[in-house]
Formats: structure tokens, sequence, C-alpha cells
């Protein structure tokens, strides 16, 4: 059984977050293990309070795992502030960590800094390095760059700036631009393009959590990097259609695996 850690924040209404992260590895057939980095009172309408967890308490957890499991993929969401960054990047490199992918969180739909501005730089410096896959939107592309996204020339153009940060791999998340969702894939040579046709529905809560998730998934089952993301952007697109309102606001994506089997997609 290939085994899938996440180190993110809690969201109590399940949809993004560990929870999303969870629910994504089940689908996937594999064992989920979570480091939480932060706990967020939070619904469809937006979040209501955060608290951080002490840096002891994260390094212990990532300890506790590593110290004793194999780890075949770890996906890294909500960090916070510094001091939490600082504290996975020192604690992670102690160990032989296999298959990062980094969606590096900020802003969360509602409009929530779910990363401290002043906590940019910590992520640039000590995560994007260790990462094999880097996953930013083009809200995050625009903090991380500096530079205003505004169609797929753009897009090109901060995934090489982040690529010299150091990930092995940047997917840059075109959700965010109008018409077609297409993501732009740079290994530091080629560019590879990931067409999907936008779905028309307000229930996006967690999205980015769910695909991030699923790349570690596949990754974790040895896929290839640009397979593990084609075959997440499936599993995203289907979870997207199976997306359904739970209160009053942004509902969450679906994650149902006796659907994504019969579809082929597991
Ligand atoms: N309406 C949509 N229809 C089809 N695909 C979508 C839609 N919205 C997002 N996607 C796809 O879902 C994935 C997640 O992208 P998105 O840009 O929404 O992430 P995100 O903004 O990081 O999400 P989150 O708010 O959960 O952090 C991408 O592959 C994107 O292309
Ligand atoms: C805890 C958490 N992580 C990530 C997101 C993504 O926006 C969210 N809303 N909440």
């Amino acid at each position: 059984m290939k085994k899938v850690l996440t180190i993110a924040g809690s969201d109590s209404c399940g949809g993004a977050g560990i929870q999303a992260d969870l629910k994504t590895f089940s689908a996937h057939g594999l064992f989920g293990m979570s480091v939480i980095t932060a706990v967020t009172a939070q619904n469809t309408q937006g979040v209501f309070g955060v608290q951080d967890i002490s840096t002891e308490l994260i390094q212990k957890q990532i300890e506790a795992i590593f110290d004793d499991i194999s780890v075949d993929a770890v996906k890294i969401g909500m960090v916070s502030i510094t001091d939490t960054i600082k504290t996975i990047a020192e604690t992670l490199s102690r160990y032989q960590v296999k298959n990062l992918v980094i969606d590096p969180v900020m802003v969360s739909k509602s409009g929530y800094h779910l990363l401290q501005p002043e906590a940019k730089e910590a992520l640039i410096r000590y995560l994007l390095p260790m990462a094999r896959v880097v996953t930013p939107n083009i809200p995050e592309a625009e903090v991380i760059t500096g530079m205003k996204i505004n169609h797929l020339e753009d897009m090109k153009k901060a995934a090489v700036q982040i690529y010299q940060m150091k990930p092995e791999y940047v997917l840059i998340k075109g959700g965010h631009l109008e018409e077609e969702a297409i993501d732009l894939l740079y290994d530091g040579q080629d560019f590879k393009y990931y067409h999907s046709q936008r779905i028309d529905t307000k229930n996006t809560h967690g999205t980015g959590c769910t695909l991030s998730s699923a790349i570690a998934s596949n990754l974790a089952k040895e896929m290839s990097v640009a397979d593990a993301i084609e075959a997440a952007k499936a599993y995203i697109s289907v979870a997207i259609k199976q997306s359904f309102s739970i209160g009053k606001g942004v509902g969450p994506t679906h994650h149902f695996y006796e659907l994504y089997k019969k579809a082929g997609l597991i």
C-alpha cells in the first residue's frame, strides 16, 4: 500500500485543506497521513479564525511519521507563517523526501490570508527548492513573481521565473483565467499545456487542494510528472462536475471513488 502525507491546514467544513487531501488520497486507493500546520474555523462562506500549531508540535508530527513509516509522496498546502515554513523545511531536510508537491496556498476563495504576506519570502527561499512540483494558481504566481498575469504568454514568463527558484517542475493553474481552464507545466525546457473545459459552477471550494493531492497520489504510484498531472486534471474535472452545495456559499468538490473507477480514472 502506497502512503501519502499532507502537511497543511485543517478546514472545519471539510471542503479544502487536510480534509480534501485525505479524501483525495483515499479516492486514489492510497493510505493518507497528515501533519496539521494550523486549524481554521471555516465554512462555505468564509474563514472565521485561525490558530497556528506550535512549531514544536509540527516538528514532532513530521518526525513521528518519517521515523517510523516510509512515505511515497508528500503534499504541502497552507503553511501560514514564517516559523512554520522554516520548521517544515528544516525537519524535512533530515529525511529522504520523495515526490514533494507544493501548493503555495496564499488567499482563500473568500479573501482570507492563509499565508501571512511577509512569509512569502520564506516560502520561496526554503520550500520551493525542495519541490518536485509547485502548483501556484494565477494570483499566487503573481505574488511569487511580482508580475501581472493576464494571458497564456504571461503564464509562460511567470513559469520560467518560478523555475529559477529551483523546483523541478512548475505547474501554473489557469482556473482563474476566463474561458478555458488551461494549466501550464514547465520543466526548465519545454512547456506542456493541459486543456479542460470550464465547468460552470460556483462550487469550487478546495479545487487547488484536491488537484495537488491528486498529483501527489499519482506520483506515489510512480507515474511521471506529466502523466500524474494529466490524471489529476481528469480527476479534478470529474470532482468539480460532481461538486454540490452543502451550505450558503462555495460548495466542495466530490471525491467519489466508485464513480471515478467506473469512469476509468483510477
Ligand atoms: N470551473 C472550472 N472548470 C474546470 N476546471 C477548473 C475550474 N476551476 C478550476 N479548475 C481547475 O481546477 C484546478 C485547480 O485550480 P484553481 O486555479 O481553481 O486552484 P486554486 O485557486 O488554487 O484553488 P483553491 O482556492 O482551492 O486554492 C486547476 O487544474 C484548474 O484548471
Ligand atoms: C485550510 C485550508 N487550506 C487551503 C485552502 C485553499 O484555499 C483553504 N480554504 N483552507
